[in-house]
């Protein structure tokens, strides 16, 4: 269920929003499915807009495991899946789903050959992690850059956060891929609608897991007034 709302909205740093997670993680709550069951309704509602093939960019961490659970739910409804997993890291389970679901692991130079061949690209390759240097290496800078200099490209759909972005200042350098619609977990990032976010997030999609209370209570906000979509996948079975 989503609706939408133009009102002030608060947005917090990625150091917030993992202390919000962790108690909710420690009593065992799905965060991760919920989160992935939100980014496939919000890419099945782009597919069908622009139906065609899909293509998952997979990083190392829970940013790539959200995109793969979620690829697996895309198999039934876009051409194909194609998943690269743009580190020598993965996680495991969620591209065990992916794949036991039909999506299909291609390498770096496969992938960057057929690059316009997709309608939609899943951008999981960083999310909130915690890094010194975001800035996009090796393959995952390649295929980027090769996303960015097509003509026409696919629609993106951003996994928590456009890859690169710092998701509390919203610095960002040249090699990040702007997103058509960013489904964000847990709460908004302040990198969202700081420096460069509002021009690389597109449209916003917040994905309810419970933090917003104890962030409330625990956490400054910046507050933006910017349209966000909510998305709701804890009252689903
Ligand atoms: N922890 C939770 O409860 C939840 C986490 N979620 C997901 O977890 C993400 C955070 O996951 P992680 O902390 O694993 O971190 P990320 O998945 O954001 O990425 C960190 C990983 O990227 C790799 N990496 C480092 N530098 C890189 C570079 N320059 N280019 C590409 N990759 C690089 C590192 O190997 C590192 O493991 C969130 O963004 C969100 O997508 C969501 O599922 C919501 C629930
Ligand atoms: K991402």
């Amino acid at each position: 269920m989503a609706e939408s709302a133009a009102a002030r909205v608060a947005a917090y740093t990625a150091d917030a929003v993992r202390a919000a997670e962790a108690p909710l993680l420690a009593e065992g709550r799905p965060l991760m499915r919920w989160a992935a069951r939100a980014l496939a309704d919000v890419a099945i509602a782009e597919l069908r807009v622009a139906p065609g093939a899909v293509l998952v960019l997979a990083g190392a961490g829970d940013n790539g495991g959200d995109a793969l659970f979620a690829a697996a739910d895309l198999v039934a409804v876009a051409d194909r899946v194609d998943v690269v997993l743009v580190r020598d890291r993965v996680h495991r389970e969620a591209l065990d789903a992916a794949v036991a679901a039909g999506a299909r692991v291609v390498s770096v130079s496969e992938a960057s050959t057929h690059v316009d061949e997709y309608a939609l690209v899943l951008d999981g390759i960083l999310g909130i992690g915690r890094l010194a240097d975001r800035r996009l290496r090796g393959s995952a800078r390649a295929l980027v850059e090769r996303l960015l200099a097509l003509p026409d490209r696919p629609r993106v759909v951003a996994v928590d956060v456009p890859s690169g972005l710092d998701p509390d200042d919203g610095t960002a350098d040249a090699i990040v891929l702007p997103a058509d619609v960013t489904v964000t977990f847990g709460a908004l990032k302040a990198g969202l609608v700081r420096g460069r976010g509002p021009g690389l997030a597109g449209r916003v999609h917040l994905v309810d897991l419970g933090l917003e209370p104890y962030l409330r209570r625990a956490h400054p906000a910046v507050t933006a007034a910017i349209e966000v979509v909510r998305e709701d996948p804890r009252t689903r079975a």
